[in-house]
């Protein structure tokens, strides 16, 4: 039987080191579908996974995480094709304007706190976030809630009694406890929406499994480490590509320190592919998959307990599900 498995932000970073490597472990029976919001960029990275891989099935789903009605559209589209989605991959991720605080990073560099800051980004980055068509914060919109609205219109081909499916996110290290306020989940009132989304993510999953695990679906949550995609580049808008890799060497070096510079989108992509393998009911909600790299290059994945609770995931669940009721009442009555 083909898996079919669906991977939102697919066209570059880690999303598509991801595809590369599930074609590279089974070429014949998978059934990919790349979902991407620019379909340009989505034909090139579909032309290259099949230079590489000339028998597989890889399909284009245009989709934009942010977008209500595209996530919606995309959603009928998927149910229309497919009668099961094994695989669920929930990637596609913004950081919009970040800002480096060079000052904070120097002070982090000679405290005891240094490696957690190489760890996760912690004390350093901060966004602008912006505002979507639909009226809802931009980052909250395209890294959660583009996401929730995906599972909830998939349902139908996810939920399946005598058969289990996996939602697999994309989380990071960057998502802290402190970024988040349940009353405030689109995070209008502060500086680290992505921090935010991140640890709404993790949330997330925990109530995805509360709730869903009794009709066959299953959530896990992964951080692919500090990973040189686009993303990260943008952290230093002054500072060409060109120049991350001269630091190479460098952050080579660091990784003997913290084995979560990762670097490379396949590195970053090991625990996304080790969730593959795993039979997802014998997985802990609780804890976050992290893809570690070894000073040695050696790619692992280890799991380390969330720092979430139950009533808070639970809290954030009926505000997406009252949000969601909220955005489908106002998109019934533009379109009447
Ligand atoms: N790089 C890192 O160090 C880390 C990354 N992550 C997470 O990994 C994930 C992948 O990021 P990464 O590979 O690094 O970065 P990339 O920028 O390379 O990949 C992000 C992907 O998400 C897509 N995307 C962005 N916005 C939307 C949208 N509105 N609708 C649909 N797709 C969208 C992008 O498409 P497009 O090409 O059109 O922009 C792109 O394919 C993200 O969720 C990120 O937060 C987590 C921890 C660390
Ligand atoms: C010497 C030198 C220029 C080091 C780079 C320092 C920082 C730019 C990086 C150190 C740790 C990195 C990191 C991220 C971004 C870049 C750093 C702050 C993330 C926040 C990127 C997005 C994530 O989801 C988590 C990453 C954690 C580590």
């Amino acid at each position: 039987m083909n898996k079919v498995v669906l991977v939102t932000g697919a066209n570059s970073g880690i999303g598509l080191a991801l595809c590369e490597r599930l074609l590279c472990q089974d070429t014949e029976g998978l059934q990919l579908c790349l979902a991407c919001r620019n379909m340009h960029r989505g034909q090139a990275a579909r032309s290259a996974l099949l230079t590489s891989h000339p028998e597989a099935q890889v399909a284009l789903l245009q989709m934009d995480t942010s977008s209500i009605s595209s996530v919606i559209s995309a959603a009928r589209e998927v149910r229309l094709r497919y009668n099961q989605l094994d695989y669920l991959y929930l990637n596609a991720g913004i950081m919009p304007n970040p800002r480096f605080d060079v000052k904070a990073f120097f002070k982090g560099l000679f405290s005891s706190n240094v490696i957690t800051m190489f760890a996760t980004g912690e004390g350093i980055l901060t966004q602008t976030d912006g505002v979507t068509a639909d009226g809802l914060q931009e980052v909250f919109a395209t890294n959660l809630f583009g996401h929730f609205l995906l599972i909830r219109e998939l349902e139908p081909v996810l939920c399946h009694a005598d058969q289990t499916s996996h939602v697999i996110w994309t989380s990071s290290s960057n998502a802290h406890r402190s970024a988040f306020n349940v009353e405030d989940i689109q995070h209008l009132r502060g500086i680290q929406p992505y921090s935010s989304s991140k640890y709404a993510s993790d949330l997330l999953s925990l109530a995805l499994n509360t709730r869903y695990n009794q009709q066959g679906l299953y959530s896990s949550v992964i951080c692919p480490g500090f990973v040189m995609t686009s993303l990260t580049y943008s952290i230093l808008p002054s500072f060409p590509a060109f120049l991350w890799t001269l630091l190479m060497p460098l952050f080579w070096l660091i990784r003997l320190f913290t084995n979560t510079f990762t670097l490379t989108p396949y590195n970053g992509a090991e625990a996304l592919f080790w969730l593959f393998e795993q039979n997802p009911e014998s997985l802990n909600p609780h804890v976050k998959y992290h893809s570690l790299t070894s000073g040695l290059g050696n790619n692992y994945t280890q799991p380390r307990k969330m720092d979430i609770d139950l009533e808070t995931s639970e809290s954030l669940y009926e505000k997406l599900l009252q949000l969601e009721s909220e955005v489908k009442k106002k998109l019934e009555e533009k379109l009447k």
